[in-house]
């Protein structure tokens, strides 16, 4: 079909037909409609490519994709070891499950193990209404391992192609399907190209990821009236299993999302580039060839300092918020401080920077990180949700104008601590509803590290306490001369005191740190006992 409306061929007016009819199945359902790719695929054991690599792609690029498997493989980072073939019949029987029943945007092929399954797909093809055919020509992998044999190349020539929107063959793909040319240089991949255009697919991209000497990785687009030569850095990497399914899946996922031709197929390159980039270093198998992170998470959090536990409210007991210019006044650095509050017993440390350049930010707070975990301390960034994520951090404290909760929330994940300062019972309330761990309550006292302020006193506290259904911690003003108090009063949901000057504005923080700490351990226990 001619994707974005544009009739580009007298063949695929059946085609226009059955967006208009597909769009009225989604208003009468009535509900959003949800961007989706089935692929017809193979699978892979090893899950770098095939289904596995497909289904990874639509979910990171936030499409839903059902499956329809025509063989399953025996596969790892060495290679191919067997295939079996999915009977004909029940790859029909799964197409026609899926087709019937979903709304399918953009039907993707990958491995079709033989002329009878191309059959069947395109039959289905021919029953049920989709908005644009993806066919990445499976048929060696860059192993070098044969997953559809030659006998069914005039099938995919005289058939399948002419069907496609776009075909991704890689250049050993090409070279079979074109009688066996020699490709060897970007130019050789142009005229391929342009005669695979000619076969009938409304664009054609030649991969050249297994171009030899090739310093970068260069793919050539073509439309049939432009060429253009897509190039990115070449990942010095042994990851790059399943690049190709990714390439032509991630293809799928935009276009199902509304993208012109072109624009898919830019997004699905830097996908697969920052993909690779990502997974470089990464140990899966003991082949040739691994496969890589789809999702970007893979390396996060999997360091040997990470946190292991979830939140625990008995964190909050003594909790440590810094303040760059009390250190430079009394000439630490915050790692120094951050290490000797530790020491003296803070339970959590929360990084507060107002002045600071983001880079200088995301230094410091990975060093800080490393203490922190050393000793099994959350460490959380004040506001800054970007630091968070680029630090790896435990988690974000935001306030009434920062970022809300829910958006914290969704853009860190469920295992992150969040914390919101409140001072009322409702923005409590909406603190919980928005996926919060914790609210900061205060200002308890008057306070000069915030000007502005209005303190809500110890009623205040105790009012929001007892409505709170998080953890409390209590902030503002707070020192060794009333924490006794503020503790000792026994309220409900309270679990801890936030301190920032009478830690850091002090010469020696480690003791008072350990001051405070007996302190509260001292109104805490007279509290039990009462
Ligand atoms: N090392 C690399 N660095 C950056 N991009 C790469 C690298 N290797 C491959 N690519 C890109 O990945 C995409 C897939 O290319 P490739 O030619 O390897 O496909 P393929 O052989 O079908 O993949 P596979 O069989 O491994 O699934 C292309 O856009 C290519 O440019
Ligand atoms: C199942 C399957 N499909 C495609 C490829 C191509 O990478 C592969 N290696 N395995
Ligand atoms: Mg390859």
């Amino acid at each position: 079909m001619a994707y974005g409306g544009v009739i580009l061929s007298n063949s695929l007016s059946f085609y226009q037909k059955r967006i208009v009819m597909s769009s009225r199945v989604q208003e009468k359902n009535g509900g959003a409609s949800i961007p989706h790719v089935l692929s017809v695929a193979g699978s892979d054991s090893g899950a770098g490519a095939g289904i596995q690599a497909d289904l990874k792609t639509c979910a990171a690029r936030g499409v839903y994709c059902s499956t329809v498997i025509t063989a399953v493989t025996a596969q790892n980072t060495v290679g191919v070891q067997s295939v079996h073939a999915v009977p004909e019949d029940f790859v029909a029987q799964q197409l026609k499950s899926v087709l019937s029943d979903m709304q399918v945007d953009v039907v993707k092929s990958g491995m079709l193990p033989s002329v009878g399954v191309v059959k069947v797909l395109l039959q289905s093809l021919a029953e049920f209404s989709v908005r644009a055919l993806v066919v990445d020509p499976v048929m060696v992998s860059t192993s070098g391992d044969v997953l559809a044999g030659p006998s069914i190349l005039s099938t995919f020539r005289e058939e399948l192609l002419p069907m496609a929107d776009i075909v991704t063959p890689n250049i050993k793909e090409a070279s079979a399907l074109l009688g066996g040319i020699r490709l060897e240089t970007v130019a050789d991949m142009r005229t391929a190209a342009e005669l695979l255009h000619a076969l009938g697919p409304r664009n054609v991209l030649v991969k050249g990821g297994d171009l030899p000497g090739s310093l970068d990785a260069v793919d050539i687009f073509f439309n049939g009236e432009h060429f253009y030569e897509l190039r990115s850095s070449r990942i010095k990497t042994h990851n790059t299993h399943g690049t190709g399914c990714t390439l032509a899946s991630c293809i799928a996922a935009e276009l199902a999302k509304g993208s012109p031709m072109l624009t898919a197929v830019r997004v699905a390159k830097r996908y697969v580039e920052t993909a690779l980039e990502y997974s470089k270093d990464i140990l899966i198998g003991n082949g040739i060839q691994g496969p890589f992170d789809h999702l970007l998470r893979l390396k996060s959090g999997s360091h040997s300092f990470s946190r292991k536990d979830a939140f625990n409210p008995s964190d909050l007991f003594l909790y440590a918020v810094t303040d760059s210019g009390m250190n430079k006044k009394w000439g630490r650095s915050m790692v120094d401080a951050v290490a000797e509050a530790i020491q003296g017993g803070a339970t959590i440390v929360q990084l507060r920077e107002k002045d600071v350049e983001t880079r200088d930010f995301l230094e410091t707070a990975k060093s800080c990180l490393a203490v922190c975990r050393s000793h099994g301390v959350p460490l959380l960034i004040n506001d800054r949700i970007d630091v968070a994520l680029a630090s790896d951090a435990d988690g974000v404290h935001v306030g009434q104008s920062d970022m809300p909760a829910t958006v914290a929330r969704t853009l860190l994940g469920p295992e992150k601590i969040i914390g919101v300062s409140c001072k009322t019972v409702e923005q409590a309330q909406q603190a919980w509803i928005g996926g919060a761990d914790y609210i900061g309550c205060g200002g308890v006292y008057s306070t000069n590290t915030k000007a502005n302020n209005p303190t809500i006193g110890l009623d205040g506290l105790k009012t929001v306490c007892s409505a709170s259904k998080l953890p409390v911690v209590a902030i503002g003003g707070i020192n060794a001369s009333n924490a006794g108090t503020v503790m000792g009063m026994g309220v409900p949901n309270l679990k801890g005191v936030a301190v920032v000057s009478a830690l850091f504005d002090r010469e020696n923080v480690l003791a008072e740190t350990k001051k405070l700490h007996a302190l509260l351990m001292e109104a805490s226990s007279s509290t039990k006992m009462q």
